[in-house]
């Protein structure tokens, strides 16, 4: 009985209700449709003002140029084009040593505050900048790991790797490269050929695109001493699928996934997950995935021999198949763009600076001709005792940081730097490319490309100042518990490459007006940069018995 009447009432409820709308006319329908947008509308920008307000608020103290205080746009233009390290070093001469870049993004210019972030007891996190850094799912490599407690351990389990003789393998792929110049590259300087077609093959001005050499050989010797062969780049010549070009492409989309974090989240979803390289891809960063699997599968295979590369020292760690992977990634993303750029650098500042060219050039041929360097390869100790050779890497490395490390996330509660209260959960990146500029630590002319720097302070007795130099250089590789493993390592491929080239050949740029095209993202870019070689007559090129064993 109650049912019944409550099934009617609720009849004759849905029809009094249907009987209103019906009722309704259109315009009606238009005016209330109309509020409904106005309202939400006036409710989404109250709750936007109120958002904007409280996040301006929340650094408003901190100096930036006016945009920034408000969008990531600001920093995400000069990302775009390009253009980042110059609009970091300008900000910071601008504002001073904390700058606001972005709503919730500092830069800082303070070389001490700077290792004190990274500092081995700081409570300073990774910040999500680094999640630009992963290559797959599931747990990230070393250097995108953003958990301490993950990250400590992953370091621990890969520090014996770091301590392999890596010299033999990295004096191969130099020899592989100096046959490569002297085959296809050179020219002489002047020829006794009794033809005129053959002194002008002989003389002829060939070029070539230093910038990819370097690349080439950065990543074979990364191939060879981390995973026991180098990947043929230099043997054929040739980006082999398109690597570097890739490579190159990408790292633009990862500048600007590191500038605005969730964006790196869009690439599990669809449509974007389509554009994410995977294995079985033809082309470009695809092909690693297939190349890691198959490596570490055959590296632990039950039979596998054990070789004497890093890959060898991480499976005695007692790494995870996943980790084992991820070590091919990390490897190849952290050591070849930064140690290409770095070689890329220094034959530029070389090949623009005639004084510190041939005061170079002297001091390996007097070091040779004394017998202080070994041929076909000097040993790294040898080319340590090069001082104008270390000056000129530190400087041109000072000029031009290959990189930028991503930002770190403060810890909670309210921390001072560079005497401003920064409140917990804000991003901090390190504007090294400004503080390399500090006149205050390289003296007045610290814009000016000048190696003999480091050759005056270090007469100085006291070594403060030679110290300071070189602690504030050494940011460009992070600092404390984040800082790059493979410094070393960097140093001696650059070091040693170098006094082979040297003492083999002289360089001369091919356009006067642009020497090369450089563009500033997280990681410099660096295209047509060609170079016109001549063989010096000193010293004898290779046999090929140096280089194939
Ligand atoms: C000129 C050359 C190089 C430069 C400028 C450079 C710079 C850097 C920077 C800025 C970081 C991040 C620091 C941070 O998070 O604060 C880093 C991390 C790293 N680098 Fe390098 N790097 C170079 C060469 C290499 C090489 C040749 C290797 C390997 C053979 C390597 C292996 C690593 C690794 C494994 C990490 C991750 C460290 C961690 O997160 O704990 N790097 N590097």
């Amino acid at each position: 009985m109650v049912d019944q009447s409550l099934t009617s009432l609720t009849l004759a409820n849905a029809a009094a209700a249907y009987s209103f709308i019906t009722s309704f006319t259109t315009d009606d329908v238009w005016r209330l449709s109309t509020f409904g947008i106005l309202s939400f509308l006036t409710l989404s920008f109250i709750l936007l003002t109120i958002w904007e307000y409280q996040s301006w608020k929340k650094l408003s103290h901190i100096p930036g140029p006016p945009a920034a205080h408000f969008t990531i746009l600001w920093l995400l233009r000069h990302a775009w084009v390009g253009n980042l390290f110059p609009s970091m070093v300008d900000a910071g001469n601008k504002y001073g040593d904390l700058v606001r870049i972005g709503p919730n993004l500092l830069l800082c210019s303070d070389p001490d505050e700077l290792r004190r972030i990274s500092g081995i007891r700081t409570k300073y996190t990774k910040g999500p900048a680094y999640d630009a850094g992963r290559v797959t799912e599931g747990d990230p490599h070393v250097a995108s790991q953003r958990d301490l407690a993950k990250h400590k351990a992953l370091r621990a389990k890969m520090g014996t790797a770091y301590s392999i003789d890596v010299q033999p393998v990295i004096d191969r792929q130099i020899s592989k490269l100096i046959d490569l110049i002297d085959r296809k590259y050179a020219t002489n300087r002047t020829s006794t050929n009794p033809t005129a077609e053959g002194r002008r093959n002989e003389t002829s001005a060939r070029f070539m695109n230093f910038g990819e050499k370097m690349h080439f050989y950065a990543l074979d010797c990364l191939g060879a001493f981390a995973f026991g062969e180098p990947f043929g780049f230099l043997q054929k010549d040739e980006d082999i699928n398109r690597m570097t070009q890739i490579n190159d492409l990408s790292l633009r989309m990862v500048t600007v996934a590191g500038l605005v974090p969730w964006l790196s989240g869009l690439r599990t979803m669809w449509p974007f997950r389509c554009l994410v390289p995977k294995e079985g891809d033809k082309v470009g960063f695809g092909i690693l995935f297939g190349f890691a699997k198959k490596l570490v599968d055959r590296r632990t295979a039950p039979d596998a021999k054990p070789k004497s590369d890093m890959m060898q020292e991480f499976i005695r760690s007692g790494m995870t198949r996943d980790e084992l992977m991820q070590q091919v990634y990390i490897h190849i993303i952290a050591g070849s763009d930064t140690t290409s750029n770095w070689s890329r650098m220094v034959m530029l500042c070389l090949l623009t600076c005639p004084p510190a060219y041939m005061a170079l050039q002297q001091e390996i041929d007097a070091a040779t001709a004394s017998g202080a360097l070994s041929y076909p390869t000097a040993t790294d100790s040898e080319s340590r005792s090069l001082s104008h050779l270390d000056a000129v890497m530190r400087e041109a490395m000072r000029m031009h940081p290959p990189s930028v490390s991503p930002s770190k996330l403060s810890p909670e509660g309210v921390d001072t730097v560079c005497g401003y209260a920064v409140p917990g959960g804000t991003q901090i990146g390190a504007n090294v490319p400004g503080v390399l500029r500090s006149q205050a630590v390289f003296g007045p002319d610290a814009n000016c490309f000048r190696p003999e720097r480091w050759l005056e302070a270090a007469e100085e007795e006291d070594g403060y100042r030679l110290s300071r130099m070189k602690s504030t250089l050494a940011l460009v590789f992070g600092a404390g518990k984040f800082q790059c493993m493979g410094t070393h390592i960097a140093y001696m491929e650059v070091r040693k490459l170098f006094v082979e080239l040297m003492r083999r050949f002289d360089f001369a740029i091919v356009d006067n007006k642009r020497p090369l095209h450089v563009e500033s993202l997280a990681i410099m870019v660096v295209h047509d940069f060609n170079v016109r070689i001549t063989r010096r007559t000193r010293f004898p090129m290779l046999e090929r018995r140096d280089f194939e064993t």
